[in-house]
């Protein structure tokens, strides 16, 4: 018999190429039919437009010559089966929108939305069993793009593909019926991620950008932009997100790492475990089906009536409905959130950073916590003129003016005795307050602060320092950027689940340096995106602890390290250049030319930030890598206006990394579009 071949494969796919256009066609004349039409309508034209890109892709392929290639045959057998399914499936599908097509009423009625649900839950299946072919389709594409033998089987070979064949495989023999006893749906996607080095291909292709673009017309046609909207009031995207999909499994497991990595690092969190690993498997994958190749390839479908197809597909449904609740939400809509890792060196702002984002989707996460951060404010402020004292010491800066009638040594002892009480936030005397406002203005104590790289100062110390008459009083009630202000060192990892115009992402921040590798280790595996936070300010100063460690070397070799770590090739990076606001004044009291050496004009924000960004994306060694990589400047308290974290999240959306990320981008500018006065309104 003659081994499978390439053009059996890419013919197999090709031959059915019209009928995706059709399917298209016909979604789209439905959805004109009705003005609320069923989400899935939407979702599945961006779906069929990617099959149509990766097609339009493996058209070049259809070449008979490539029946001799030995690489191309060997590629077609390790494929195997894995697509046999897609044109029956496409068949069906252009059946039941035929059907549908030709029974849509004028209007949708109660009675009719009713009818046309039974038929959204079948068509919801067929977007599921689509996604797996457009995987097994991105696989293949990736392999042939593979420019030695060596390179197809090291991308064919990986655990990750296999997984990817064998789900549809197995989808593939239950649909055709081949051999329906031996082969059952696979319910095991835990090792597949959704994110392939070739997914750029389909994303460039003209095909998929005009889909894309026409996604976002309407969405900005209705009215809306893509600016952030963290919940669709109304959206049934979102409803599911919060009931169906609710992160409890997700975050459940990811806590389950999280748990066991604090636990690890010996610190006392409480581990709320989720379900194991165990249950988000359900069972191993099915072995390969034995099918011959006289029963597959090209013109096997051929010779298949399309009704007998029909009747498997619909029976295969049915049972797949009967499943349906057994199914591991990863796969009802591929909507498990992006993980995304906060790293950087201690004090560089990865909580703020972390909190900023949490903000983004809780904008009442601090409500309850005011008053409590007030009395933190006002003993960090204590804290902070008590080191300035500390160093007027050490450094033999004597005051230049007299306080107020006291001596340095009476508002030292003063500060001190606050500073060794814990919550002495309810009577502050104006006395000292006072006290602590001349000091402000004193030449001696500010000679002190501008050599504040010498010793370990609060970052918002003089911000606070400031603003000390308003702090200490008793009406005193922080905003949400004064909150953020506040120092707290992080000891264990701790994760929040963010939502997103539909994009849902477990955002993950890291305690200090030392822990933090090791939790790396660990976490690594999760994370689609690592955020890195860059204290700009970190030049010509020591990190806390007791060997003197240059902050800024540190922070660039756990960069370069990170950056290039194997374990991150696939990683998207995004560098957050924390402290934007407090670089000038630092530039000023530093003189940052002497500390990089050679260059000029380090003293200017602009000059010196930019420097410094191409001091960063030079230790990364891999283009890829570098490509995968956005640099974001970001004042991160300045949550006032408009929260910063929105350029990162803005960042994260702009990754063409994944075509599946891609495609939720444009699905939930649909959605929104859907849920938006002028879209969907359910009956
Ligand atoms: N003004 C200002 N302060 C910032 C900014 N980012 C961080 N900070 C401050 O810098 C200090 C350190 O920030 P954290 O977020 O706690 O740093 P971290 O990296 O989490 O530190 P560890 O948990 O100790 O590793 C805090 O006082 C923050 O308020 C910023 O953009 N602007
Ligand atoms: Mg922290």
């Amino acid at each position: 018999m003659d081994p499978l071949t390439m053009f059996q494969v890419v013919g197999t796919a090709l031959s059915v190429g019209d009928i995706v256009v059709r399917c298209i066609a016909s979604l789209s004349s439905l959805k004109s039919k009705y003005h609320n039409a069923p989400i899935i309508v939407s979702a599945m034209i961006g779906q069929l437009y990617m099959v149509q890109s990766a097609l339009d892709q493996l058209s070049v392929l259809k070449s008979p010559e490539l029946r001799r290639t030995p690489r191309y045959k060997e590629l077609a057998s390790q494929v195997h089966h894995a697509l046999d399914s897609f044109g029956p499936l496409m068949k069906a599908l252009e059946e039941v929108l035929d059907r549908l097509d030709k029974d849509a009423p004028l209007e949708m009625t109660t009675k009719s939305r009713i009818t046309f649900l039974w038929s959204e839950k079948d068509m919801n299946n067929f977007s599921m069993f689509l996604d797996r072919q457009v995987n097994a389709f991105n696989l293949l594409l990736q392999a042939i793009q593979c420019q030695t033998l060596a390179q197809q089987r090291e991308v064919m070979d990986r655990e990750e593909s296999q997984s990817i064949l064998q789900l549809a495989r197995d989808y593939s023999s239950s649909i055709v019926g081949l051999d329906d006893t031996s082969s059952f749906i696979s319910e095991d996607t835990s090792g597949i991620s959704t994110r392939f080095a070739f997914d750029p291909i389909i994303l460039r292709s003209r095909l998929y950008q005009q889909a894309e673009r026409s996604h976002l017309r309407q969405a900005i046609r209705a009215g809306k932009s893509p600016e952030p909207n963290m919940t669709l009031p109304n959206g049934r995207y979102n409803e599911k997100a919060t009931e169906e999909n609710s992160p409890v499994e997700l975050s459940g497991e990811l806590s389950l790492h999280i748990a066991e990595l604090n636990q690890n690092h010996g610190t006392s969190q409480e581990a709320q475990l989720g379900p194991t690993n165990d249950q988000f498997s359900q069972g191993p994958s099915s072995p390969a089906t034995a099918l011959s190749s006289e029963s597959s390839g090209f013109g096997q479908f051929a010779r298949r009536s399309k009704s007998i197809t029909s009747i498997r597909l619909n029976s295969w449904w049915k049972s797949f409905q009967r499943r349906e609740s057994d199914i591991s939400i990863h796969q009802l809509d591929g909507r498990d959130p992006r993980r995304v890792l906060i790293l950087g060196i201690p004090e560089s702002g990865k909580s703020t950073l972390h909190r900023a984002l949490s903000l983004i989707g809780q904008p009442n996460l601090f409500a309850e916590k005011r008053d409590m951060y007030s009395h933190t404010i006002w003993r960090q402020a204590i804290e902070s003129v008590r080191s300035i004292l500390e160093a007027m010491e050490r450094l033999g800066i004597p005051l230049k003016i007299r306080v107020g009638g006291h001596e340095v040594e009476k508002a030292f002892a003063e500060i001190h005795q606050y500073g060794a009480k814990e919550a002495t936030f309810d009577s502050p005397s104006k006395e000292l307050v006072d006290v602590i406002c001349s000091l402000w203005a004193d030449d001696g104590f500010q000679s002190a602060y501008k050599r504040r790289n010498e010793y370990q100062l609060n970052d918002n110390a003089a911000y606070f320092i400031k603003s000390i008459d308003r702090i200490a009083t008793p009406e005193y009630v922080p905003p949400d950027e004064e909150i953020l202000r506040t120092k707290q060192e992080t000891a264990e990892f701790t994760d929040t689940t963010l939502e997103h115009m539909g994009s849902r992402y477990a955002i993950i921040d890291s305690p200090g340096a030392g822990a933090q590798q090791n939790g790396c280790e660990r976490i690594s595996e999760h994370t689609s995106t690592i955020l890195f936070t860059i204290d700009p300010t970190a030049y010509s100063r020591v990190l806390p602890g007791d060997e003197p460690v240059d902050r800024m070397q540190e922070q660039l070799s756990l960069f370069e390290s990170t950056v290039n770590d194997r374990r991150f090739l696939q990683t998207e990076f995004i560098v957050v250049l924390t402290k934007m606001d407090l670089l000038e004044d630092y530039l000023r009291d530093n003189d940052a030319n002497k500390c990089f050496g050679a260059y000029s004009g380090l003293d200017v924000v602009d000059t010196y930030a930019h420097y410094l960004e191409g001091r960063l994306l030079g230790l990364i060694s891999s283009d890829e890598v570098r490509e995968r990589t956005r640099v974001v400047r970001s004042n991160l308290v300045d949550v006032g206006r408009r929260n910063p974290a929105l350029d990162i999240i803005a960042a994260l959306q702009s990754f063409a990394g994944s075509y599946s990320e891609k495609r939720r981008f444009a699905a939930n500018a649909f959605l929104d579009f859907m849920s938006s006065d002028s879209g969907l309104r359910m009956v």
